[in-house]
């Protein structure tokens, strides 16, 4: 019998992919321009997805997601840049990224008309993919087996998404590029397509996901590009781009010069105000022109210095700073007292009141905060609220945007 698993991804790594590896980069994206009309929309976007990751794209409405993705999908030949799946250039063999990904866009339709198996045995064959078997294991994958003879009129939003989602599986691509996949869904079936993006990231697949929800995807992905108004301001593994933006602050706190800034492969600063002077105004300024075809061979650009597949910069050791959590603290009484009382224990890097609440910096892990609070209780200071800080990705968007829409 056909299970799952063993039609669907059964040559990709399974776990721990998320590591940087020495493979080449699944999803390659280089100094991409679009404009619609005089408006550019997309400035000088560069990134890589490696494979087995899971990539959150982020950004506000109207920053360039789905412009990014439509390019990615081979829907929208980009202005400027190269755009690489698998190593195919979409420009010059969108046929053959047809065949590796599946795409599946914001608020797409689904005939309604129809069951659940007839749909899908619909796109099996126009796949050319032998319709029931890997009907029957993509069924089974998206868990859907029970729900195979229902219509499609008949299904909640949330199992239509996970309708879409086995669609775009049948010809068993190795990456998914998925626009929104959780918009307008509700908890319980947003967690549930989040699991099964983890199951499909265990059988190998690469996913590249947008998003303007950062709750959504904090606890899914590997790592996370962040756009804003059509440039790309943040790109890599959540953990490094944290650790990189606690170093810079801490030195900036104590006044040194900041350690050398951690550049993921493209991306050309942390900073924001940094990508702004860095990044060129329009793609004639970059010397980027688009890869056009040009019979039977890959195109040399124009411009000799684009020519080449543009080098991304090494990447520089990241700097090993801890990483300061806060807490805010609501006390019974005095809550100069329970400052006091914290200042100076293990681990507790800085104290202050401010509106009647202790504000913590500390490092290590969670426990640190009941560690604090059996310590002030101990000390009979009775503890009313503990508000942890914003989750990581959070911090990290409104650290590393201005808010600034296009
Ligand atoms: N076909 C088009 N013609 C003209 N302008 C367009 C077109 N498509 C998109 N735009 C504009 O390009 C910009 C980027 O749009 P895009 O849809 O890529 O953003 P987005 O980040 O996906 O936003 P959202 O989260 O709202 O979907 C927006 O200002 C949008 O109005």
């Amino acid at each position: 019998m056909v299970t799952a698993s063993s039609t669907f991804g059964g040559s990709a790594p399974a776990s721990g992919a998320a590591s940087p590896s020495p493979a080449p980069p699944t999803i390659r994206v280089r100094h991409l321009w679009h404009r619609f009309a005089n408006r550019d929309v997309l400035r000088d976007v560069t990134f890589d997805v490696g494979p087995g990751e899971i990539f959150g794209f982020i950004g506000p409405n109207g920053a360039g997601k789905t412009t990014t993705i439509r390019v990615m999908a081979t829907l929208l030949e980009p202005m400027a840049g190269r755009v690489e799946i698998d190593g195919i250039d979409v420009t010059l063999d969108p046929d053959a990224v047809r065949k590796v990904i599946g795409y599946m866009p914001d608020h797409a339709g689904v005939y309604d008309r129809i069951t659940v198996r007839e749909y899908l045995e619909f796109f099996a064959d126009s796949f050319r993919v032998p319709s029931i078997s890997v009907v029957d294991a993509v069924l089974e994958l998206t868990d859907l087996g029970k729900l195979q003879d229902r219509l499609v009129a008949e299904m909640s939003k949330g199992m239509k998404q996970r309708l879409q989602l086995a669609r775009i599986l049948l010809h068993d691509p190795k990456v998914l590029i998925l626009d929104e996949p959780a918009s307008d869904l509700d908890p319980r079936a947003r967690i549930e397509i989040r699991d099964l993006l983890l199951e499909l990231r265990g059988l190998g697949k690469t996913i590249f996901l947008s998003s303007h929800i950062l709750t959504e995807l904090s606890d899914v992905c590997t790592s996370i590009g962040i756009l804003e108004r059509g440039r790309l301001v943040v790109a890599g593994p959540i953990h490094e781009i944290s650790a990189r933006l606690e170093a810079i602050r801490a030195a900036e706190a104590h006044g040194h010069a900041p350690p050398p800034r951690y550049v993921p492969p493209g991306v050309r600063a942390l900073v924001p105000a940094q990508a702004a002077q860095a990044a060129p105004a329009s793609p004639e300024a970059a010397g980027v022109v688009q890869s056009a075809p040009v019979a039977g061979a890959a195109v040399a650009a124009t411009d000799p210095s684009a020519s080449a597949a543009p080098q991304p910069q090494a990447p520089q050791p990241i700097p090993q700073a801890p990483s300061v959590r806060r807490v805010k603290l609501r006390v019974l009484g005095n809550p100069e007292a329970a400052a006091y009382f914290l200042r100076g224990g293990p681990g507790i890097v800085e104290v202050h009141v401010m509106g009647g609440l202790v504000h913590v910096g500390y490092t290590g892990t969670e426990t640190k905060i009941a560690e604090m609070v059996t310590h002030l209780v101990h000390r009979n200071i009775g503890i009313v609220g503990v508000e942890p800080e914003r989750n990581e990705l959070e911090r990290i968007f409104l650290e590393v945007t201005r808010g600034d829409v296009q």
